[in-house]
């Protein structure tokens, strides 16, 4: 069922200076990614959950926004049944958790931080951050880095994937929330596009995956697969 996601090279292109670039998250039929007030909804079902925590394994770190931090509170690990592991792929690799977060909003209490999390965050900032939070931050074992501020007064993507190039991250799997989706979408950015589509309807409070879609790409070399009740659609987006 998840072969699929094998003959996806996940490689950077030769001589990039930067790490491929996946998009990838669950969405329901009216294109919402959570509910009302931001409330977490599991909208994959099992089989998309697993294809989602395969991508996890193949991709050197993962992305999201401090939304989703402050929310969702993920753990960001990979967790897989034995059977489901890509065949010949070794032991699990746990990619390493990325957090933007421009003024370090990131709670101390956070699971990424807590003592038994598997990987501690590298969180980027911009020069304005709460300088305490930096410390009590690097106190529990996260790395901080700096970046500079795009003209919307968010934190660069160019400027993060050279760093991260820099720090020899290869893959990068970007997973949300909105204003992350909607950052990468129209960065020109993103290699790969995998989105699970799943058979519910949220209704007009619930928070929509992509805020206007005006510098979005068309996509090319389109495929669905059925995973249980979802679909997951994989691409590769194109700017004009
Ligand atoms: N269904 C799914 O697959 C997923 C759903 N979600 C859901 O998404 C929701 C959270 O979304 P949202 O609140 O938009 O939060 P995000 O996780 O998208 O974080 C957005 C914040 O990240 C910071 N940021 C810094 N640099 C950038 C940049 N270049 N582009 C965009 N953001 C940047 C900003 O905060 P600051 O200015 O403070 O830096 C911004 O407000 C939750 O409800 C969660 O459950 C999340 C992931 C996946
Ligand atoms: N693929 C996918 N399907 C859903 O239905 C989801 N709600 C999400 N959410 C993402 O997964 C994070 C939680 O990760 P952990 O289980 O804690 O490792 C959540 O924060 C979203 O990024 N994804």
């Amino acid at each position: 069922m998840y072969r699929f996601l094998s003959d996806i090279s996940f490689a950077p292109d030769e001589g990039a200076r930067s790490p491929h670039v996946t998009l990838t998250y669950a969405q329901s039929l009216d294109g919402k990614i959570a509910g009302r007030h931001g409330k977490q909804l599991i909208l994959s079902g099992p089989q998309s959950m697993t294809a989602t925590h395969i991508l996890r394994s193949k991709h050197d770190a993962i992305l999201v926004g401090i939304g989703t931090v402050l929310n969702d509170d993920p753990r960001l690990t990979v967790r897989l049944n034995p059977e489901d592991l890509p065949q010949g792929s070794g032991p699990v690799q746990h990619p390493q958790p990325i957090i933007l977060d421009s003024t370090l909003r990131f709670p101390t209490t956070a699971k990424l931080v807590l003592p038994t999390s598997l990987k501690k965050p590298w969180i980027f900032t911009s020069p304005i951050h709460d300088f305490q939070r930096k410390r009590d931050l690097e106190a529990l074992g996260a790395k901080v880095y700096v970046l500079d501020v795009d003209a919307q007064g968010h934190l660069s993507l160019p400027d993060l994937l050279s760093t991260l190039h820099q720090l020899s991250i290869q893959s990068l799997m970007v997973e949300g929330g909105a204003g992350v989706i909607s950052s990468f979408l129209k960065s020109g950015l993103v290699q790969s596009f995998l989105l699970t589509i799943a058979p519910v309807y949220v209704g007009v409070d619930g928070i929509n995956a992509v805020d206007n879609a005006e510098a979005a790409p068309v996509f090319e070399n389109i495929s669905y697969h059925t995973l249980g009740r979802d679909v997951m659609m994989v691409a590769r987006p194109h700017y004009q």
